[in-house]
């Protein structure tokens, strides 16, 4: 059977949804390990996902950029005689992904939507024009996958921890982490890891009141056009995209958002798609499950109104 390694990092000993659901994508593919780094107590949490072994960083790789974390995640692989490693889809990931590619001489695929238990890897390309399914010729393959390609469900093990000491040399040239600041929390869920997203655009013409009103009805995260993320209607972390956030949620919502190429690229990968635009035209139509044409600003309220009644 395949060995599958889970990267994970915790701050607090616990678990993000996407990373219970990367542990029971690798349940699916053969035995799971987990390359660990954060809080150690998060070994026990993996455990109820049905990691076996825990591989511990050393405390102070926390400190370090991509390089050093791959030179751990490429330790536990040698440990665990992975063939299959995952990480989640964030950008960080993504440089210590390709990091260990070349380390280990390994096929990279990011952005991976599903993976089959034969190693096919789906994922769409040149802004969501394609689909394509990439298979790693090599003995080892990294898969960074984005949140929702599982449900999550638990399969409780008696783990195990097993710490691993790094040689100095490891971090000799890698970037070191002089300060960090946690963000403010919203409230809301995390961008990349919402089941439903409200998106607006230059169409909410620097009023995003009804999109997050809607939001908050449906315990959604708040998401964005590059152009309103640019006019400083809302933060830059809420940008959709392909230079902002690749989101794959259950339901996303589109409003007052023409749907340019580079827009689709981060989210026409989402379950359904709702869009809502005064231009009957617009691009955005083409990807969207379900279209509505019309002012946003009438047709949001309408449905958090309809929302509101509904809960009584
Ligand atoms: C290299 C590069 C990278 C880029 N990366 C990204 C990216 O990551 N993400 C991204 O989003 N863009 C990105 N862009 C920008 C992208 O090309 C578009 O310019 C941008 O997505 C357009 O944003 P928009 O749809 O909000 O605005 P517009 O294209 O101006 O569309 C606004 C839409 O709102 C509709 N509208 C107006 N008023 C209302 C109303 N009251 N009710 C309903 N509908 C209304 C209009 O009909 C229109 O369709 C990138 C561009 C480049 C060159």
């Amino acid at each position: 059977m395949t060995n599958v390694l889970v990267v994970i990092t915790s701050p607090d000993g616990t678990l993000k949804k996407n990373q219970q659901e990367l542990l029971t994508l690798g349940r699916s593919l053969g035995d799971v390990s987990v390359a660990l780094t954060g809080d150690a107590s998060a070994a026990a949490a993996a455990a109820a996902y049905g990691a076996s072994v825990s591989y511990t960083a050393p405390e102070s790789l926390g400190s370090y950029g991509a390089s050093a974390q791959a030179a751990f995640v490429a330790e536990a692989v040698s440990r665990s005689g992975a063939a299959t490693v995952l990480l989640e889809n964030t950008v960080a990931a993504k440089e210590t992904a390709a990091i260990l590619g070349v380390k280990l001489g390994a096929g990279v695929v990011t952005d991976v939507v599903s993976l089959a238990a034969d190693g096919a890897a789906t994922k769409s390309v040149l802004a969501g024009a394609y689909t394509t399914v990439a298979r790693s010729r090599g003995a080892v393959a990294v898969h960074t996958v984005k949140s929702h390609a599982v449900e999550p469900s638990e399969a409780p093990v008696e783990g195990r921890v097993e710490a691993v000491e790094l040689p100095e040399s490891a971090f000799a040239t890698a970037a070191r982490v002089l300060s960090r600041e946690a963000k403010p929390k919203s409230g809301r869920p995390e961008l990349s890891e919402a089941r439903i997203i409200v998106a607006g655009g230059r169409g909410v013409d620097g009023d995003f009141g009804p999109v997050e009103e809607l939001a908050d009805l449906l315990g959604a995260a708040v998401g964005a056009s590059r152009v309103a993320t640019d006019n400083g209607w809302i933060g830059h972390d809420s940008q959709v995209g392909q230079t902002g956030v690749v989101v794959s949620p259950q339901l996303y919502i589109s409003a007052g958002i023409s749907g340019a190429i580079q827009q689709k690229a981060g989210m026409q990968t989402s379950r359904v798609i709702v869009a809502i635009n005064s231009d009957e035209d617009a691009p955005v139509f083409e990807i969207a499950d379900f279209g509505i044409v019309g002012d946003l600003f009438q047709v949001l309220p309408q449905a958090s109104e309809e929302l509101r009644r509904r809960k009584g």
